[in-house]
């Protein structure tokens, strides 16, 4: 589309301007060739197009001023499909150039009798001048509206962005006056367009931080504003080309959201539940049922398993499954965080002033958690000096965050784990009695790996698809030999353990089956360790011999040690050494159980 179009009604203005001044019939045309401006006459021919061959289709090529002063006389005219009817009879055409010297019209004077002829042929160079001012006029005001038009998408693209962010932005000038904000600040703040609109920066927050740019302030509303005693943080960013063309944004969201949102980054704890957990073995199926039944109430849950037996995947699934699932849950490791360090992560802490320097407040788990669940794993680390004041807390379902009268109250449920013996820790007096019965309302066990070792197949097969995947390799599988190791394992360390066990193999083993020479050597030695002498393996309920058991105990003893140390000349000299028997019997046994 022609640009002088865009601007059709500010051309027909100058059009009339020019008549006007001049009091000569005007004309502008496109460089398609379209009148898009007239004045006299052609008034009615505006929008239409002008014969093929006329004068100003050479303007057009040439992008050089013309004038036809004596029509019948000009080559400018002979080849026009218009010439037996046109009237006029002088015209002068100047070409419309873009500052790229784009010709992108023309704007033409006609005379129609002889004294517009004349005037014409008089003035032609001034009227030339004055053509060319109002040429560069005209593609100025097209550079202008375009600019405008250009500003006004950016303006709407910028507001639809702001608008459609999960954070308020607030604009101000200078001197920290509101221009400007997003949809977003009125629901952040919780305010009406008349609490911002007319107001600076100061009068909305009541202890913002000027000097920290970048820095997240935690602020909170003027008084007036303030009804919900909430906490927000803003950041704030300069725009500046000079000291007096400046201009802030400030962002804004709620304290408790960011650091929510930050949380449910780093804890991608939705897509876990009860389906995670493997494990055909009745005790585990039990546990299973167990927990789904009690999922959905509000009753406080205590699991307890050894190291590694899958405690907070249960608890995870229980949040999951239970009716506070789209809350937060939210785990607190009391083992590995400091005493003194405690109580401000469970309760929290308000901003403060000492000696001159502002602390910063913090949220606390607790808060955070509300409506959800706090996992409080490892209870019997929480220091015996903050046991009252959680059980208190878990009591009146409200707490006080440190340095801070004003009461929280809070919705949340209780799952806590402990894998050490809490009979003692009671009986030691380093565990409350009354905390305990207040958090094990609902105990949960879970079974250690060992004492179900037909879900050890399964879970090694299931994490050896998912580490292959995880690891970018192709699918493999483990041997028969390498299964009734992982079978006959102690696992101290549970499916933890076993799950690293299975990682270290996928990411070593190049063969497509994983046999027991890939093992690590702290594993044959944890297995030789825990199991040959572990008599615990042996099947009771199987009806077999003495020497039956004892040639299986050693037959399995010296697959162990050829699958530890191999199965060269040199090596089984170094087994029987080991064993204490001569290389001749050890060879007899090899022969005799086959295992040569
Ligand atoms: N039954 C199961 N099926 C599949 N994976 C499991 C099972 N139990 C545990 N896991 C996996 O084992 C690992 C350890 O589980 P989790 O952290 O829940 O155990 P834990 O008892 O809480 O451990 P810790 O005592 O070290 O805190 C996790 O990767 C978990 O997914």
């Amino acid at each position: 589309m022609n640009e002088l179009k865009n601007i059709a009604v500010h051309v027909q203005e100058v059009a009339e301007a020019i008549s006007a001044i001049l009091e000569i019939d005007v004309t502008i045309i496109t460089n398609d060739l379209i009148r898009i401006a007239a004045t006299g006459k052609y008034k009615r021919y505006i929008g239409e197009q002008l014969p093929s061959g006329c004068s100003y289709e050479y303007i057009l090529k040439n992008k050089r001023p013309e004038s036809v002063i004596e029509r019948n006389l000009s080559d400018r005219c002979v080849n026009c499909s218009f010439i037996e009817n046109c009237s006029e009879i002088a015209n002068i055409g100047y070409p419309i150039l873009s500052k790229e010297n784009e010709v992108l019209g023309v704007i033409g004077l006609i005379a129609f009798d002889k004294d517009k002829k004349e005037y014409i042929n008089e003035n032609l160079s001034n009227i030339n001048l004055f053509l060319n001012k109002l040429s560069s006029l005209l593609a100025g005001n097209l550079k202008y509206e375009e600019t405008i038009k250009t500003l006004s998408l950016k303006n709407k693209e910028f507001s639809n962005i702001a608008n459609s962010l999960e954070y308020g932005v607030i604009l101000t000038d200078k001197d920290k006056k509101i221009l400007n904000y997003n949809k977003k600040t009125l629901e952040v703040l919780n305010c009406r367009h008349m609490d911002l609109n007319n107001k600076y920066i100061f009068d909305i927050f009541e202890n913002i931080n000027n000097e920290n740019l970048f820095e997240n302030n935690i602020v909170s509303l003027k008084e007036d504003l303030n009804v919900n005693n909430e906490e927000f943080l803003v950041k704030y960013m300069v725009n500046s080309l000079n000291d007096d063309m400046k201009s802030y944004i400030y962002q804004i969201s709620k304290y408790s959201n960011a650091i929510l949102n930050a949380y449910n980054i780093i804890d991608a704890n939705e897509n876990i539940n009860f389906h995670n957990i493997l494990g055909q073995s009745i005790s585990i199926q039990n546990t299973i049922t167990l927990a789904k039944q009690i999922s959905s109430g509000n009753s406080f849950v205590m699991i307890r398993g050894e190291e590694g037996t899958g405690k907070e995947l249960f608890a995870r699934s229980i949040h999951n499954s239970s009716n506070r699932a789209d809350h937060p849950f939210i785990k607190i490791d009391c083992k590995n965080i400091p005493d003194n360090l405690l109580e401000a992560e469970f309760f929290g802490y308000t901003a403060n002033n000492i000696n001159g320097t502002q602390k910063q407040g913090r949220i606390g788990k607790f808060e955070l958690a509300n409506r959800g669940t706090i996992f409080l794993d490892e209870i019997t680390s929480i220091p015996l000096h903050l046991q009252p004041k959680l059980l208190k807390v878990l009591t009146e379902n409200s707490f006080h965050r440190l340095g801070s009268k004003e009461k929280v109250n809070i919705d949340i449920r209780i799952i806590s784990s402990t894998s050490n013996n809490l009979e003692e820790a009671l009986e030691d007096g380093l565990f409350m009695k009354d905390l305990y019965y207040k958090l094990n309302v609902i105990p949960i066990n879970i079974p250690p790996l060992r004492e179900r070792s037909n879900d050890v197949e399964i879970i090694a097969n299931s994490k050896l698809k998912e580490y292959c995947q995880i690891l970018n390799k192709e699918q493999k599988v483990f041997s028969e030999d390498l299964i009734n190791i992982f079978k006959n394992s102690n696992w101290k360390g549970n499916i933890k353990e076993l799950e690293k066990v299975v990682e270290y193999l996928v990411n070593i083993c190049d063969e497509k089956t994983i046999g027991p020479n890939c093992l690590p050597n702290f594993f044959n030695e944890f297995y030789l360790d825990n199991n040959i002498e572990n008599y615990e393996n042996v099947n009771t309920n199987q009806k077999s011999s003495l020497q039956d058991l004892t040639e299986n105990f050693e037959k399995k003893v010296l697959s162990v040690y050829l699958d530890k140390y191999g199965n060269s000349t040199k090596s089984k000299q170094k087994i029987a050494d080991l064993l204490e028997i001569n290389l001749s019997t050890l060879y007899r046994k090899l022969y005799r159980y086959e295992i040569i």
